[in-house]
């Protein structure tokens, strides 16, 4: 029982707001899609919710046409970053919502929706909000009555916009542990909206990257972690420092930076970018390196370590405090980078999409 999606595009006026997705979203699995504010996250789900059409494009659950049914003929549960609860309703009357409003010859007796909802409210763990009403309830109680009334009326799919985004950091952590757990214990299959990279990695089996109306990258938050297809998947994770380097025989090579540890490559001759995060820096005390500490700053349990070289070549490093107690400002370094990822093309064109990344972290010289 798969949702298929197959080539979907949609245009808002001049703006191409989705530019031909492909995705299969199997049963049972929670998918996340993360990318920038306006990467087209938010009208791909309205599209599968049925509460918009593409202008092009397939979309199929289990084998059956989707863009031939209505929302309510899809029965797709939706929970909203704005909790959309009835304000004049208790919680018991929300989650009860859906069922009691299914047409009378689909509509379950009122006992039956009763016990429903007494199930929800004891496996989402919130017997005791029943008869409050939402004004009466914080923002990550909310968010929970608002999943339960999603979740009564049985969904096939589980569509989730930003759902925590109103909320506060150990409010979100907590309910993502407790969406996970539900999630598992249900076997919805659930796709999820978020532009927090942590939330994505975090929660979902599968995490789809999306940038400008297209998917980047889909995959396991490992593979995507440490194997970025693109550039733009690489900046979008954290590997913020790029460097220009010059590759030769498939070897990556820059000025007063130490790359001997990296692999050889089937890469052409010519411009590269290197791509890395700043955590996977060592600047080591060097007399003869090019490379001078320019910053050092506290973070806690991080040093944020600033190395410039006479070019103008700047690279910030984040270094546990232990390991870079030695360091100092004015200081020759050597900076011996631990992993990273190469693009071909100098640092104007690693923004286009290319195919082959290059992972240092694993491959042997
Ligand atoms: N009904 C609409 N009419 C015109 N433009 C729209 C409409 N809906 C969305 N857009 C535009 O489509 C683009 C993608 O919007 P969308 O909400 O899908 O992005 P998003 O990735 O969900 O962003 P965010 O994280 O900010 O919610 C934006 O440029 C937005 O302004």
């Amino acid at each position: 029982m798969s949702l298929v999606i197959s080539h979907l595009a949609r245009r808002f006026g001049a703006t191409q707001v989705l530019r031909g997705i492909d995705l299969t979203v199997d049963q049972g699995e929670l998918i996340a899609l993360l990318g920038p504010s306006g990467s087209g996250k938010t009208t791909l789900l309205r599209i599968i919710a049925g509460l918009d059409w593409p202008d092009a494009g397939g979309l199929s659950f289990d084998g059956a046409d989707w863009l031939a049914k209505s929302a309510a003929e899809r029965r797709i549960g939706f929970v909203f970053q704005h909790y959309a609860l009835f304000p004049h309703m208790t919680v018991r009357d929300n989650i009860a919502f859906g069922l009691s409003v299914l047409p009378r010859s689909d509509r379950p007796a009122k006992a039956q929706i009763a016990s429903t909802v007494d199930g929800l409210l004891s496996f989402l763990q919130i017997e005791g909000l029943a008869d409050r009403y939402p004004a009466e309830l914080s923002g990550g109680q909310r968010q929970r009555v608002a999943l339960g009334r999603a979740m009564a009326i049985n969904p096939r799919v589980l569509l989730l916009d930003e759902p925590f985004g109103a909320l506060d950091a150990q409010v979100r952590r907590d309910l993502r542990r407790w969406l996970r757990g539900v999630h598992d214990s249900a076997g919805t299959t659930s796709i999820f909206v978020t532009h927090d990279q942590e939330e994505a990695f975090e929660l979902a089996d599968r995490v789809v990257v999306m940038n400008g109306g297209v998917i980047e990258q889909t995959g396991h938050p490992d593979e995507i972690y440490d194997h970025p297809a693109t550039s733009f998947v690489a900046r979008f994770l954290g590997l913020t420092v790029e460097v220009p380097v010059t590759m030769r025989a498939g070897r990556a090579q820059a000025a007063g930076i130490d790359l001997s540890a990296l692999p050889r490559r089937a890469m052409a001759d010519g411009p590269a970018t290197l791509f890395l995060r700043p955590a996977d820096i060592l600047p080591v005390p060097d007399p003869q390196a090019p490379f001078r500490v320019t910053e050092i700053a506290s973070t806690g349990a991080l040093l944020r370590v600033v190395a410039q070289d006479d070019a103008g070549c700047r690279i910030e490093a984040e270094v546990p405090r232990r390991e870079g107690r030695d360091l100092r400002k004015g200081q020759p370094v050597a900076l011996r980078p631990a992993a990273g990822q190469i693009f071909p093309g100098g640092p104007q064109t690693a923004a286009v999409p290319i195919q082959t990344p290059m992972t240092l972290k694993e491959a042997r010289p």
